[in-house]
């Protein structure tokens, strides 16, 4: 079984802590993807999805939110296609209604600021048939462009792992 980490992101804090979900899966077959390279049919082969996008306006992005995004990054933002909504609207259901899911997202370091896109994805994969497996999870940037809260990328390598001994096994 292979594991899919399809992220969203538009100034690379998403896209960093994809890879290390990835470095978290170490000895399983991984493909990181780029959500507007992501294709619009999960192959069976895929056991575990892992969706991560940044949080927008108290959820998943939108083109208006995109566009916001745009304009604070000169050299361009990563996801300058689609986001994670749109790739929603356009997956093939999961017919087997097997395949695990996770999601996880990107916000900021604010106490109380409500809102999750992960928490937003995961009721959409669920709606498409997916067996949404574990809780959504957040990690945390200092600003709208980041970086990273210290000790995240961590964070996010461990989480992998124990998803990866929960649902992946090696054996
Ligand atoms: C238009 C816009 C709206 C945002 N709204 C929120 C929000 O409601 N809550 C939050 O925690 N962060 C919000 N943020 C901050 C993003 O979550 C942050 O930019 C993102 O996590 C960085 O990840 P990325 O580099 O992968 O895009 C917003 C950012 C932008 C550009």
């Amino acid at each position: 079984m292979d594991a899919w980490v399809v992220y969203e992101s538009m100034f690379g804090n998403t896209k960093a802590l994809a890879e290390a979900i990835a470095a978290g899966l170490a000895a399983r077959e991984v493909r990181v993807l780029e959500v507007g390279e992501a294709p619009l049919v999960i192959p069976a082969t895929v056991g575990l999805l892992i969706v991560g996008c940044p949080t927008h306006a108290f959820g998943m992005s939108r083109a208006s939110t995109r566009e916001e995004a745009a304009k604070e990054a000169p050299h361009g933002v990563l996801s300058a296609r689609i986001g994670v909504r749109e790739w929603f609207d356009a997956l093939e259901r999961d017919a087997s209604g097997t395949t695990a899911a996770v999601t996880f997202d990107t916000r900021v370091n604010r106490p109380r600021l409500p809102g999750s896109a992960a928490a937003a994805a995961e009721k959409r994969l669920k709606r498409l048939g997916f067996a949404t497996v574990a809780r959504p999870m957040s990690f945390y940037v200092h600003g709208k462009e980041g970086p990273l809260v210290e000790g995240e990328i961590e964070r996010a390598t461990e989480w992998a792992a124990q998803l990866g001994t929960e649902f992946m096994p090696v054996s």
